[in-house]
């Protein structure tokens, strides 16, 4: 047999992989600003099992990125696949709940079942039970996990109460790669830990991949496999946790919290916290000097030329 022949293994493919992508809202008028926001040349893998925690000062497009890749906008095919498929081309991906998408605007989208408006006087039994083709065991776990009172009825709920229903909602199909903006934020500290401690299991055992934005650092660490930093749409560090410090490392973590070398969590919150920390006063500083530097010298009015094949190359000139 000829050496072409040969079919090799294909070797484990990633369940999100983001190539060169460069990407604009399409109503943005640069002219406007010399300050266009823009995701630019950005890239990354994740292998199955990942945790990818998405950091990042405010502004800096965590919520769009995770947007683009939850496919709810049209990037050309090859620049975002989750589990090797387009993000936006492929509907199926969240049909099927594959790709699950949990944002600040999911109360709304996804906060009813069928026709029944989310803070209509129904219980959470209803709506959880609404679903269709669920894992009765999974139901069962999540409800339990999230401390759900299924008799709780939608309208007299507290933010924290219906946000875990939301997020039982959100979790039934077991996704292959979940996006979550911020979505623990309404949760108390337990709810919160608990939830991070589920998504770890559904990486470990699974080989799901979880994306996740947030500014709440406690219980992140010994948990993210990996870390993306970005600063003004653009991918300032990325990769394995443990390459920004070995200790970050989860395994190693794992290893020290058994070996009774982690002296409570408080120790251990602070090194990522630090870490990014540092990184966000850096681009704090350096952004005021632009800023004053751009005052001083305001660059030219940019002309935007019209592009009818959608928001990728915006392109202008002066
Ligand atoms: N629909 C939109 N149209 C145009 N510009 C937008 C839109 N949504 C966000 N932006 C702009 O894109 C940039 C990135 O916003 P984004 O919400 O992605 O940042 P973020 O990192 O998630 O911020 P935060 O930490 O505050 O949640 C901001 O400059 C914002 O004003």
């Amino acid at each position: 047999m000829a050496s072409a022949d040969v079919v090799q293994p294909p070797s484990e493919p990633n369940n999100v992989s983001v190539n060169n992508l460069t990407f604009s809202y399409p109503q943005y008028n640069a002219s406007e600003s010399s300050l266009a926001f823009e995701i630019a040349d950005f890239s990354l893998n994740l292998p199955p099992g990942s945790r990818c925690l998405l950091s990042g000062a405010n502004g800096t497009g965590k919520t769009t990125l995770l947007q683009v890749l939850a496919g709810k906008y049209m990037v050309p095919r090859s620049d975002v696949l989750v589990l090797g498929r387009p993000a936006f081309h492929d509907v199926a991906l969240t049909n099927s709940g594959e790709l699950s998408y949990l944002g600040t605007a999911w109360r709304r989208e996804v906060g009813c079942a069928g026709s029944v408006a989310l803070g209509a006087d129904i219980p959470a039994r209803t709506m959880i039970y609404g679903v269709p083709d669920v894992d009765p065991e999974r139901r069962n776990r999540l409800v339990e996990m999230l401390d759900i009172d299924l008799d709780w009825s939608m309208m007299k709920l507290s933010d924290g109460q219906r946000r875990r229903v939301q997020i039982c909602l959100g979790l039934l199909r077991p996704y292959k790669v979940l996006l979550l903006d911020e979505v623990t934020v309404d949760l108390d500290v337990v709810g919160r830990l608990d939830l991070l401690e589920f998504f770890k299991y559904e990486c470990e055992t699974r080989g799901a991949t979880v994306v996740y934005a947030t500014h709440i650092f406690d219980g992140l660490e010994g948990w993210a496999t990996h870390l993306a930093y970005l600063e003004n749409g653009k991918l300032k560090r990325g990769g394995r946790i443990e390459q920004f410090a070995p200790s970050l490392d989860p395994k190693l973590y794992e290893n020290q919290k058994r070996d009774g070398l982690i002296e409570g969590d408080m120790q251990n919150k602070t090194r990522l916290l630090e870490l990014v920390e540092v990184w966000l006063k850096e681009e704090h500083g350096d952004r005021k000097k632009r800023e004053e530097e751009e005052r001083l010298n305001p660059a030219p009015k940019k002309k935007e030329v019209k592009n009818p094949f959608g928001n990728r190359h915006m392109a202008y000139y002066r």
